[in-house]
């Protein structure tokens, strides 16, 4: 048997259809969602990312705002740019693309966007109210990975889910947001013993390390829902090609539901990315989610 294979693109573009319309709503009402991002120095991956962004905002009907610093850009020039954009009560959302370079002290930028605004959930307001079950902006990649499972799954309630990495990105907000689901959650990590054997007993894994195709089909309960959430450029037969943290052909025959890379997660951080600048811009005009 062959798994089923979770279509990333097809979840985002409905994601991005249904921001489309409430974008549409709010603009009737005099309100128009408007998004900063900021990139700092000269990475490709963040260069295409952040094209992405600005490309999607557009065709939803969000404003963008991009700043683009050089790669000697000081601390303080960033956050002077994240103290305008908080200071300016048109821009609903601020977005800092991550990697900053090496001599950017990360968490100090990141803190110093306004939460309200802190499209990315990373601010540590949203990272504790996460934990605490408010209605926070949730961090993107692990808010996609969830509709993807609920599209694939329904209730996630009881089921036994496994996260493989600790990253503040990812597998801490998605370890928060199972349990925030009922799920029963183990999370793995370089240190635990025998992590094949704990993640043999998921119903869902999702995988967030960063190792390419570091987990085989012996990590994988029959059955088992698969989510990969790697992205890894490698050399393979003379070729440059992306591959996730999921041994994909091995595991296809063995889980029930698989998502590829690319064409998985990825698409989603960029759709639920619209989704958290059309909330933020709702509670910042005091609307609830439905108005
Ligand atoms: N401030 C942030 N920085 C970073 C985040 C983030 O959520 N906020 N996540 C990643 C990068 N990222 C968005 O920023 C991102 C990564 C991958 C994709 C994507 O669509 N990937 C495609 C493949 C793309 C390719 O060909 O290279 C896929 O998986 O199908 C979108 C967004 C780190 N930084």
């Amino acid at each position: 048997m062959s798994a089923q294979l979770i279509d990333g693109k097809a979840a985002a573009a409905r994601v991005l259809a249904e921001v489309g319309a409430d974008v549409a709503v709010l603009k009737a009402r005099g309100i128009e969602p408007a998004l900063a991002v900021v990139l700092v120095g000269d990475d490709p991956a963040s260069q295409v990312y952040v094209r992405n962004k600005v490309l999607r905002a557009n065709e939803v009907g969000i404003r963008s705002l991009e700043y683009r610093l050089g790669a000697d850009a000081s601390a303080e020039a960033v956050l002077e740019v994240v103290a305008g954009l908080n200071a300016d009560a048109s821009v609903n959302g601020i977005l800092v693309q991550l990697p900053l370079p090496a001599h950017i002290d990360e968490t100090r930028v990141l803190q110093a966007i306004d939460p309200a605004k802190d499209v990315d959930g990373f601010h540590s307001e949203n990272v504790g109210g996460l934990s605490q079950g408010r209605p926070v902006l949730t961090p993107c990649t692990p808010a996609g990975c969830m509709r993807l499972l609920r599209d694939t799954l329904g209730d996630l309630s009881g089921k036994h889910a496994v996260v493989v990495g600790r990253s503040n990105i990812v597998g801490k907000p998605m370890a928060a947001l199972l349990l925030a689901a009922n799920c029963s959650v183990t999370v793995l990590h370089s240190r635990s013993v025998k992590p094949e054997k704990l993640c043999g007993q998921a119903d869902i894994v999702v995988a967030a390390v960063g190792r390419p195709r570091m987990i085989g089909a012996d990590w994988i309960k029959p059955g088992a829902v698969v989510i990969d959430v790697g992205i890894n450029r490698i050399e393979e037969n003379g070729r440059s090609r992306l591959v996730g943290d999921v041994d994909f052909d091995a595991v296809l025959p063995v889980a029930s539901a698989i998502t590829p890379v690319p064409g998985g997660v990825g698409p989603m951080t960029i759709a639920m990315l619209m989704h958290n600048t059309l909330l933020a811009a709702r509670q910042q005009h005091g609307l609830s989610a439905q108005e």
